[in-house]
């Protein structure tokens, strides 16, 4: 069956919202400030970013010294029609994002056991959670608006949706296959689902568990990198957006996770070297690398929400060369995402955290796949490194170098299937001797609690896109009017909050702790708009 890109999504407005498009769209509040400047499609920014610089002092103590840097913010305010490419996209996140997707655009309610269920975006920190805007000129209440509100951001319901997978089977086989979703939904999507069948991809059986081989009926020809597959990929995206209309396309991997690739010297060290490696067939580049490649010469954000290195060196070298922006890896969807929450409170109230033991077993493809040591190595070592940052910052409870056992273990049994069992146990120091067990078991719907994920990644990569920043002429030194605006660093960790293992600017730190990557997007996003961050003091309600 030919690949079909879905027709177009922008038209149909499910969600209420205003229709998607070039026009630019009315922010939800307007800052009464001098800093902040609105025209037709524009909102311009004047804001001090405060910090605290810390340096030697006499006799080994500290000089702490408060410090400002002004920024000039551009925010492009017209909402583009943009589309999504899932690498992976007939799998068990692929064809459930697609479907959620379509019931929320359409509004669908369907039958359950337990009643009528109508679609929502829960689980998409965009769509389903809000920030605290202020506090209100009368009551002195805080004043919180819907995250989506913060910003003019795209509306899930507006995405086209496209993609590629080696299974051929078209999207509604291939929601059956991934026995995720009730069967009332699925026979209200069925027909559109149908329709939609994946691009051929590109598969070396060596990246991912050779049990994949089955479904394995969808390929561009050929086994290991080329350039021409690289070109391939290009014109895929290419397509999809001519054939939607679209303004953006946007690139995520929700295909299997890969083994690691070796980071070679000479190979794929910097983007020159990758560029000759791919060209030259070497079969350390992996299918993930060349999607990033083709994403990032097409000016396409690739995103990666599996575990594997697909951002090699040359990889990110090749998005800052290009200014492309790249984010990843591995979605953080269950376990993970509560102990990067769990293990922040522990620390940060002084427990010493001994032991964190992770358990999970799981049934879905996801879960065969990881069952094969190579790609499990890629999950362990991306579900292992959550803590790190949390651990090293506390030099009360740790000593350098000091970190709690911690042991990650993944399990396929089929007869769960996506239904993923974690099962936690956090062992820790407390006052006098004293120790605290936490045991946890967590049933995580995995597909379920992704793909609002999928959501958020893509809306937010996409408003990024629109956001350019350039220092003041009061930090910069030089004129007004002299320093050009710049986009974000090439590598979008401002995404963390949504990954296990934050993908950074390289020599950067890596914040892990769950409310940390929260409060930076929400701050990001409000200094933007010329708004001071939310520092929770509420000195209005203790100083009077
Ligand atoms: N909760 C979650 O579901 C969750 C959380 C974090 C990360 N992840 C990661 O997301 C990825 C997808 O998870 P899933 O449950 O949808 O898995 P899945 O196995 O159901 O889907 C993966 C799809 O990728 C396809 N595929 C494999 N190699 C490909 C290639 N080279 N090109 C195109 N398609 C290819 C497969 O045919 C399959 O349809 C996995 O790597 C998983 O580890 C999932
Ligand atoms: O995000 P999280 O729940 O910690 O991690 C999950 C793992 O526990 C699971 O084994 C894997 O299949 C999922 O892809 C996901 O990565």
């Amino acid at each position: 069956m030919a690949p079909h890109a879905e027709t177009d999504a922008g038209s149909v407005n499910g969600g209420g919202h205003p229709a998607n498009g070039t026009s630019a769209t009315r922010p939800k509040f307007t800052v009464n400030s001098p800093n902040v400047v609105y025209s037709d499609n524009e909102i311009r920014s004047k804001y001090t970013y405060r910090t605290t610089e810390v340096s030697e002092g006499e006799n080994g103590s500290r000089v702490v010294t408060p410090k400002e840097t002004v920024y000039d913010f551009k925010l492009d305010t017209k909402v583009p029609k943009i589309g999504m490419m899932l690498v992976g996209w007939g799998g068990n996140n692929g064809t459930t994002v697609t479907a959620g997707i379509l019931a929320n655009r359409r509004g669908l309610v369907w039958e359950t056991r337990n009643g009528k269920q109508a679609a929502n975006y829960y689980g998409s920190v965009v769509m389903g959670s809000t920030l605290k805007l202020g506090t209100d000129s009368k009551t002195r209440e805080d004043v919180n608006i819907p995250f989506h509100d913060v910003l003019p951001m795209v509306h899930p319901n507006d995405i086209a949706i496209g993609g590629w997978d080696i299974s051929g089977l078209n999207l509604a086989d291939a929601m059956d296959r991934a026995k995720v979703l009730e069967p009332t939904l699925k026979s209200l999507v069925r027909k559109e689902l149908a329709a939609l069948t994946p691009l051929p991809s590109i598969y070396y059986p060596d990246f991912i568990a050779a049990n994949q081989e089955g479904r394995a009926d969808n390929l561009i020809p050929g086994s290991k990198a080329s350039t021409a597959h690289v070109e391939q990929i290009r014109k895929d995206i290419r397509d999809f957006k001519a054939a939607n209309n679209l303004d953006k396309v946007i690139v995520q991997w929700t295909a299997n996770t890969e083994r690691f690739a070796d980071v070679i010297a000479g190979v794929n060290d910097t983007a020159e070297n990758l560029l000759k490696a791919i060209e030259a067939g070497h079969e350390e580049v992996s299918p993930s690398t060349v999607f990033a490649v083709a994403s990032i010469l097409e000016g396409a954000p690739f995103i990666n929400g599996s575990p594997q290195n697909t951002f090699v060196p040359g990889c990110i070298d090749l998005a800052e060369k290009h200014g492309a922006f790249i984010g990843g890896d591995d979605f953080k969807s269950g376990q993970t995402k509560m102990k990067s929450a769990l293990v922040d409170f522990m620390i940060n109230a002084g427990i010493k955290l001994t032991s964190i033991a992770s358990y999970n077993h799981l049934g879905n493809n996801d879960g065969m796949n990881l069952s094969s040591h190579r790609q499990f190595r890629s999950k362990e070592i991306s579900k292992s490194n959550v803590v790190d940052d949390m651990v090293a910052a506390n030099t009360v409870l740790y000593a350098k170098d000091e970190h709690p056992d911690h042991v990650v273990v993944i399990k396929y049994i089929p007869a769960v299937g996506d239904s993923k069992r974690a099962m936690d146990e956090y062992s820790a120091e407390i006052f006098l001797g004293g120790h605290q067990t936490i045991s946890m078991s967590n049933v995580c719907e995995d597909s379920l609690l992704a793909s609002p994920l999928i959501i958020d990644l893509v809306v937010i990569a996409e408003l990024m896109t629109r956001i350019q920043w350039k220092l003041h002429s009061s930090s910069s030194g030089e004129g007004d009017g002299t320093a050009k605006y710049k986009s974000f660093h090439s590598v979008l960790s401002v995404l963390s909050y949504m990954l296990k293992a934050p993908l950074t600017p390289p020599g950067t730190p890596v914040v892990n702790a769950l409310a940390k990557q929260r409060a930076a997007l929400a701050n990001i996003f409000r200094a933007v708009v010329g708004l001071e961050p939310e520092s929770d003091m509420t000195l209005e309600h203790k100083l009077f």
